[in-house]
């Protein structure tokens, strides 16, 4: 049975997003991690880095250039983007399917990237393979990708609130604004002046106003769905919470609307989709902490003819790790929900 299962390695494990793929890999019937990479920690255990793990997880960290002596069927990197596309050029050809949580694939064109990433890109040529890996727009594509470009946090939870509308080319053009909400995990396991405990703490801030490099990835992939152009204004904000994204979005609708159409607009689009769920409700952070979900909620508010769309994901999870797995199941044929049925941890 262990020989059938995919050989899995995860570049990146020291911080946040990897140790939750180690997580969601642990408990996934069809996977065996081979090998867990940092290279500020070769040698240590992995779990005298993610205690947690402790027991359940003790191998060595090794370092990234180990990768290349093994034969693997999936390579998960868990790095920062302008790092991540040198090691997409060296493992291209391996032979393993790579799942890059990163942003150095998902926009469209290398010309792109490096406008709204201030950074040169150095394997252009992976922008042709690279499929964006959102299961709920992409299932198909994402089964035949070697390539695949895991979706950004933000950006997850934003397409998500707004593509039933975009998809009926329903939203007028520049009217789409963005609010969104991350806990820290977002920033990542480095410490800096923003992430300081003194900063954060019972503090509320939003940040990357007019030019997050987010805003591009949500206008380029809510533009194709509605086969054109859009623009969107996108703010986020940093919350005083380990894990959790919540977006608020408004747009005016080109046409009648109220809230029943509405509703069915959404049913009807994520009917199919499991891991979308739409709530009667306003959702929390905390209804989707540490699971694959992402909470939608729409309303339309006939007084001031806008919709407002709320959606909740945990930013680790559904909004990466989590993410990365869903795509690792359609890549390899696997069951699209093996590894990802938790029930979120509230409170
Ligand atoms: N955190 C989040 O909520 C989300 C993150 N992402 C993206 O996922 C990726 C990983 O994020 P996250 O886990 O938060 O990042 P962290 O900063 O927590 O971890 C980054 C990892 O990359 C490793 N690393 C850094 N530089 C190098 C290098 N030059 N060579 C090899 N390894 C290196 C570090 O290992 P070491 O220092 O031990 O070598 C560390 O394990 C990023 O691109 C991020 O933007 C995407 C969606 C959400
Ligand atoms: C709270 C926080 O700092 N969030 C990060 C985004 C999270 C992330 O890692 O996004 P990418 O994968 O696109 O880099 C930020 O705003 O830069």
């Amino acid at each position: 049975m262990s020989n059938q299962k995919l050989k899995v390695a995860i570049v990146g494990a020291s911080g946040f997003t990897g140790s939750e793929l180690a997580r969601l890999l642990l408990n996934h019937e069809g996977v065996s991690i081979e090998m867990i990479t940092s290279e500020s920690h070769v040698g240590k255990p992995f779990s005298d880095l993610h205690p947690q793990f402790f027991t359940r997880l003790d191998i060595p960290l090794v370092s990234a250039e180990e990768v290349s002596k093994q034969k693997l069927d999936v390579i998960f990197l868990a790095l920062p983007h302008g790092v991540s596309m040198d090691f997409v050029a060296k493992w291209k050809d391996s032979g393993a399917k790579i799942i890059d949580l990163s942003g150095d694939f998902r926009l469209s064109t290398k010309e792109v990237y490096e406008e709204w990433y201030n950074k040169k890109h150095s394997y252009p040529e992976g922008f042709a393979t690279a499929v964006y890996g959102l299961p709920e727009l992409f299932a198909d594509k994402i089964k035949s990708a070697t390539l695949v470009a895991n979706p950004g946090c933000f950006p997850t939870a934003s397409i998500l609130s707004m593509a039933p509308l975009f998809a009926k080319q329903l939203v007028e053009e520049k009217s789409l604004i963005i609010d969104a909400k991350s806990g820290l995990t977002g920033a990542g396991i480095k410490a800096s002046a923003t992430t300081h405990f003194s900063n954060v703490n019972e503090n509320f801030k939003a940040y990357g106003i007019a030019g997050h490099r987010h805003t591009i990835e949500i206008e380029e992939q809510l533009g194709a769905l509605a086969g054109d152009q859009t623009t969107v204004q996108f703010t986020p904000h940093l919350l005083p919470v380990d894990r959790g994204i919540l977006v608020t979005a408004y747009a005016k609708i080109k046409g009648e609307m109220n809230q029943e159409k509405l509703t069915e607009i959404y049913r009807e689009f994520y009917q199919d989709k499991p891991f979308v769920r739409l709530r009667n409700q306003s959702p929390g952070i905390k209804d989707v902490r540490g699971s694959h979900f992402c909470d939608v909620f729409p309303v339309w508010d006939a007084r001031t003819e806008r919709v407002i769309v709320i959606s909740a994901i945990d930013n680790l999870l559904k909004g990466a790790a989590s993410q990365a797995v869903h795509n690792m199941n359609l890549m390899f044929g696997l069951s699209e929900a093996e590894g990802l049925n938790q029930v979120p941890l509230k409170p």
